[in-house]
C-alpha cells in the first residue's frame, strides 16, 4: 500500500484567501495542530512577500520538528534566498519554486517564452538545490498548459534536481478525468518522473478540487497539497479533512493511504474555524455539525439497529466521541423512545404513541425542539402550570465596577404584590437571589441554557433551567427578546411548578 503525503498550505494558500489572515502566534498555534495532526510538510508562508510572512516561516521552522517546513519563491533568486534564510533553522527545509507553464499566463503575465520558462526553471531549481536536498517546482496552470510543452518543464525540473514536482489545478478548471489524464501522460512520458513525488494542488472554482485530486491519487501522485476547512484562494483549495478521509475509507480500493491522525482531524478544523473566525457550515463533509447527526427516523432507526447502514465512518475516527441523534420533525418513534429511555423515562407503548403525537404537534409549532420540550412532553407539567407567582415588575443594575442588583415585584395568586431588593455575581443571580426571599424556599439552579430562537437583532431569547428544591428537580422555561427578563420568566416557571407539585 503506498502512503500519500500529505502537504498542507493553511499558513500559504489557505492565508491567502480573503478574511483567513492570521498573526504570528495564531500560525504557530495551527503548524503545532498540524505537526500533531501528522502532515508530512507544512508550508509555512511567502518568506519573501513581507517581513511578517519571513518571520512566521522562521519561527515555524524553529518550532516544527517532525514535519518537513517549506516556503514558497518565484523562480526568482531574491525569493529563493529568502526562503533559504527564513528555514535556515528548520529540521528538514524544503524550497518551493514555482512558475506557471500556460501560454496565458507566460505571455500576458510572465511575458516569457516557452524557452525562457524553461531556463527560469533549471536555473531557479538548481539554484535551490544548491541550498538545501529538498526542492519542489511547481508548474502553475499546469492544467490548463500544452502537455506536451508542461512534460518538457517537468523534466527540466528533474533534470536541475527537484525531488518533487508539482502540477496544480490553479484555477479550478479541470474535470477529475483530464486530472487523471495529466499525470498519466507525465508519468509515460518523462523518464525520472517515478524516481521523485509527483503532487497535486487543486482549487475548487467548480467545486472540484477533491475529486481532482482523488483522480491524481488513482493515477499515481504520491503527495496531494491541501488545506484545512478547505480556505484558500477564490472557492478555496482542496481540504485536507475530506482528502483524508476519502483515501483513508477507501483505502482498499485506492490501496493508499496517509500517516494523518485522523482523530486529530475534528480538532483541527475547529481550531482554524476559531482562529481565522470563519463557521464551518453544518453540512461540511467530515467537520460539520451535521456530518454524523441523524434527524430522519428511518435513518435513526437504521443507525440504532446497525450503525454502518447510515454512517461510512466512525464518529471516533474523525476525533468526535459519538454520533447524533437530533429529534426533530423527521424522527420516529425508535429514536424518540431510546431518546426517552437515556432519560430514564420507561414509557408503556400506549404513553409512547400519546407522547410521540404530541411530540410530532410540537415539531410543526418549534423550529427546534430541546431535550427539555420532551420531557416537558412526557412529564405532562409543561402546559398545566398554575401561576403562583407572576413577574409584575423588575429594576436590573449592572456594569464593570458596581455590583449587581436586582428589585423585583411578584404578584402572588390572591393579587397582593411582594417585592423584594438583592445584590448578585451579576444581574441573573440579583434577579434569582430576590425572586428566591419573596417565594421563600431553597432553591438550587443546576443547569441554565440560553438559546435564541428568532434571528436578528429583536431575536426572542429563550432561557431554560433545571431548579431543585429538597428531592425535587423541575425544568422552567422563559421567553422574553430581553434575556434578564426571560431568565427571571424561566425561574418563575420552574417555582411554580415546584409550587404546584
Ligand atoms: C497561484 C499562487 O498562489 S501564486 C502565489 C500568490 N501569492 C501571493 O502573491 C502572495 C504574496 N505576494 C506578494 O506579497 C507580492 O506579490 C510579491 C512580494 C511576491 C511581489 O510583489 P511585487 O514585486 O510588488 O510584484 P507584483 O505582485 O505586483 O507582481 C508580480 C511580479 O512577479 C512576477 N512573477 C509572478 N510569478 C512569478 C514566478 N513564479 N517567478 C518569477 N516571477 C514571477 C510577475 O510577472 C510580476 O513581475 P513584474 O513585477 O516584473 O511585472
Ligand atoms: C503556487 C502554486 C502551487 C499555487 O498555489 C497554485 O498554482 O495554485
Ligand atoms: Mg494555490
Amino acid at each position: 500500500m503506498k502512503t500519500i503525503k500529505i502537504f498542507d498550505t493553511t499558513l500559504r494558500d489557505g492565508e491567502q484567501s480573503p478574511g483567513c489572515s492570521m498573526n504570528l502566534s495564531e500560525k504557530i498555534e495551527v503548524a503545532r495542530q498540524l505537526e500533531l495532526l501528522k502532515v508530512d510538510i507544512i508550508e509555512a508562508g511567502f518568506a519573501v512577500s513581507s517581513p511578517g510572512d519571513f518571520e512566521s516561516v522562521q519561527t515555524i521552522a524553529k518550532t516544527i520538528k517532525d514535519c518537513t517546513v517549506a516556503s514558497l519563491s518565484r523562480a526568482v533568486k531574491k525569493d529563493i534566498d529568502a526562503s533559504y534564510e527564513a528555514l535556515s533553522q528548520a529540521a528538514a527545509p524544503r524550497i518551493h519554486v514555482f512558475l506557471a507553464t500556460s501560454p496565458l499566463h507566460m505571455q500576458y503575465k510572465l511575458k516569457m517564452t516557452e524557452e525562457q520558462v524553461l531556463e527560469h526553471i533549471r536555473e531557479s531549481v538548481s539554484y535551490a538545490r544548491s541550498l538545501v536536498p529538498d526542492v519542489e517546482f511547481s508548474a502553475e496552470d499546469a492544467s490548463r498548459s500544452d502537455m506536451a510543452f508542461l512534460a518538457k518543464a517537468v523534466k527540466t525540473a528533474i533534470g536541475a534536481g527537484a525531488k518533487t514536482i508539482n502540477l496544480p489545478d490553479t484555477v479550478g478548471y479541470v474535470l477529475p478525468q483530464e486530472m487523471y489524464d495529466m499525470i498519466t501522460y507525465m508519468k509515460q512520458n518523462v523518464e525520472g518522473v517515478d524516481e521523485i513525488d509527483l503532487a497535486v494542488h487543486c482549487h475548487n472554482d467548480l467545486g472540484m478540487a477533491v475529486a481532482n485530486s482523488l483522480a491524481s491519487v488513482s493515477a499515481g501522485a504520491t503527495q496531494v497539497e491541501c488545506t484545512v476547512n478547505g480556505i484558500g484562494e477564490r472557492a478555496g483549495n482542496a481540504s485536507l479533512e475530506e482528502i483524508v478521509m476519502a483515501i483513508h475509507t477507501r483505502r482498499a480500493l485506492l490501496d493508499a493511504d496517509t500517516n494523518i491522525n485522523t482523530k486529530q482531524l475534528y480538532r483541527t478544523s475547529r481550531l482554524l474555524s476559531k482562529i481565522i473566525g470563519v463557521s464551518i457550515p453544518p453540512n461540511k463533509a467530515i467537520v460539520g455539525a451535521n456530518a454524523f447527526a441523524h434527524e430522519s427516523g428511518i435513518h435513526q432507526h437504521g443507525v440504532l439497529a446497525k450503525r454502518e447502514t447510515y454512517e461510512i465512518m466512525t464518529p471516533e475516527s474523525v476525533g468526535l466521541t459519538t454520533n447524533k441523534m437530533v429529534l426533530g420533525k423527521h424522527s420516529g418513534r425508535h429514536a424518540f423512545d431510546d431518546f426517552l429511555k437515556e432519560l430514564g423515562y420507561n414509557l408503556t407503548p400506549e404513553e409512547l404513541d400519546t407522547a410521540f403525537g404530541q411530540f410530532k404537534e410540537l415539531c410543526d409549532k418549534k423550529k427546534e425542539v430541546t431535550e427539555y420540550d420532551v420531557e416537558a412532553l412526557v412529564a405532562q407539567k409543561a402546559a398545566k402550570v398554575v401561576e403562583h407567582f407572576r413577574l409584575k415588575q423588575f429594576v436590573v443594575n449592572s456594569g464593570n465596577t458596581i455590583q449587581a442588583t436586582a428589585n423585583i415585584t411578584l404578584e402572588d395568586m390572591s393579587g397582593a404584590s411582594q417585592e423584594q431588593v438583592a445584590l448578585g455575581d451579576g444581574p441573573i443571580d440579583a434577579a434569582y437571589q430576590a425572586i428566591e426571599k419573596i417565594v421563600q424556599m431553597p432553591l438550587v439552579l443546576n443547569n441554565y441554557k440560553i438559546n435564541a430562537v428568532s434571528h436578528g437583532e429583536d431575536a426572542l431569547g429563550e432561557v431554560v433551567v433545571k431548579v431543585s428544591s429538597g428531592s425535587r428537580t423541575v425544568t422552567g422555561r422563559g421567553l422574553s427578546t430581553d434575556i434578564i427578563e426571560a431568565s427571571m420568566l424561566a425561574y418563575i416557571n420552574a417555582v411554580n411548578k415546584l409550587l404546584g407539585a
